[in-house]
């Protein structure tokens, strides 16, 4: 199996800069995500990397070898499109054999081959059945199978579980991954979904206006993003991002205020800044308790296993922001209840209001 490489890597649709100066690298067996909003160029990166789209500048590697200006054909990957497309009335075992088809591979050779990926798919039983009238979870799996059955150097994975419902979804994530590690093949995959990119992948590449804002182990990105854009992007509920200022070791904010250890401030520069502290990191407590910050609970969303609070802080003076807070629940916390708020300092985030990069995060 080969790494993959993006070296200096810029694709312009005319005036539009799709991806700007991508740097970026794949390891042999690793599964890596590429994560952002609608346009953020993770579709047209894949699609460099798979030769459908050309690169305007720069090179990409599989392995040692420069593959821009490979063909398709020529290098070795297999894609899983988000449509699937199959051919839907040849049958399952026509379809993953396809590739191999097409390469002169017949007789004996293949149909192991074919056997064989189908038994790990668990798609044996359907091997004679049309493609046309299967689930879209049994026609992923298909599409996958024939992603599989000629070993690739890399697959590409574009948005592969958009279509399916929510329980596909997490059978098919379970199984991509199971497969992917099994087989160690490097690949890619394209998704807009922080849930999906965080269960499939190794690391997850972040990009934001075709420009990758971090690359990290997904734990890595939740718990020390590099900037405010990813600190908003990843989690949910997302994090509490408000504008701050100093006061000798203190943040100072609308309605809330933290004192930071000795160490630690000397180690931040003075400026404007936005604290981040993730709802989880928030706790309440009855309203005569001490706490960072005053507020009332404007509103409460079960969600079964905790309960979402929103809080507006400066006790109803209307002085303060909104905090949100997240409780192991069912928690009994009402709207309307005043509350003192606690912000686990440990886990509160700095981040510059100009550069918006996290302040303790090396770039
Ligand atoms: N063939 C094209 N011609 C012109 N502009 C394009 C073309 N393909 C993509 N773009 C533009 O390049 C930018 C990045 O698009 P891209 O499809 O890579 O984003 P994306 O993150 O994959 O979004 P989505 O999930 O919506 O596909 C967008 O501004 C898009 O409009």
């Amino acid at each position: 199996m080969s790494s993959i490489a993006f070296e200096q890597v810029f694709k312009r649709y005319g005036e539009v800069d799709a991806v700007k100066e991508l740097n970026l690298a794949c390891a042999a067996g690793e599964m890596l995500a590429l994560l952002g909003p609608s346009g953020c160029g993770k579709s047209t990166t894949l699609k460099m990397a798979a030769g459908i789209e050309s690169v305007t500048e720069g090179e990409i590697f599989f392995g040692d070898k420069p593959v821009s200006r490979l063909a398709p054909g020529e290098r070795n990957i297999a894609m899983v499109f988000e449509d699937y497309a199959l051919y839907p009335n040849m049958t399952v075992w026509e379809n993953v054999g396809f590739p191999l088809k097409v390469r002169g591979v017949a007789g004996q050779p293949a149909s192991e081959r074919i056997g064989e990926v189908l038994q790990l798919l668990g798609l044996r039983q359907m091997a004679d059945q049309k493609v046309r009238g299967l689930s879209g979870g049994a026609m992923q799996r298909v599409s996958i199978g024939r992603a599989l059955v000629r070993d690739p150097e890399v697959i590409l994975f574009d948005e592969p579980l958009s279509h399916l419902d929510a329980d596909q979804k997490v059978q098919l994530r379970a199984e991509i991954k199971r497969l992917q590690k099994l087989r160690q093949v490097t690949s890619i995959l394209v998704t807009h979904d922080q849930t999906e990119a965080i269960a499939m992948a190794d690391r997850v590449a972040v990009m934001n206006h075709g420009v990758l804002q971090q690359v990290g182990a997904p734990q890595d990105l939740y718990e020390r993003p590099a900037n405010l854009f990813v600190a908003n992007f990843i989690g949910e509920p997302p994090m509490n991002l408000m504008k701050a200022g100093w006061a000798g070791n203190r943040i100072v904010g609308e309605g809330w205020e933290v004192t930071l250890g000795t160490a630690r401030r000397a180690r931040l520069p003075d400026g404007a800044i936005v604290a981040g502290i993730r709802p989880e990191h928030v706790t309440l407590r009855p309203p005569d308790r001490a706490g960072d910050a005053k507020g009332v609970i404007t509103y409460r969303e079960p969600r079964g296993d905790a309960d979402v609070f929103t809080v507006a802080l400066g006790a109803g003076s209307g002085a303060g922001g909104t905090l949100v807070a997240e409780i192991a629940g069912p928690s009994a916390w009402r709207a309307g209840d005043r509350v003192s708020l606690g912000l686990d300092v440990d886990r509160l985030l700095v981040f510059d209001a100009v550069s918006e990069k996290n302040l303790e995060v090396a770039p």
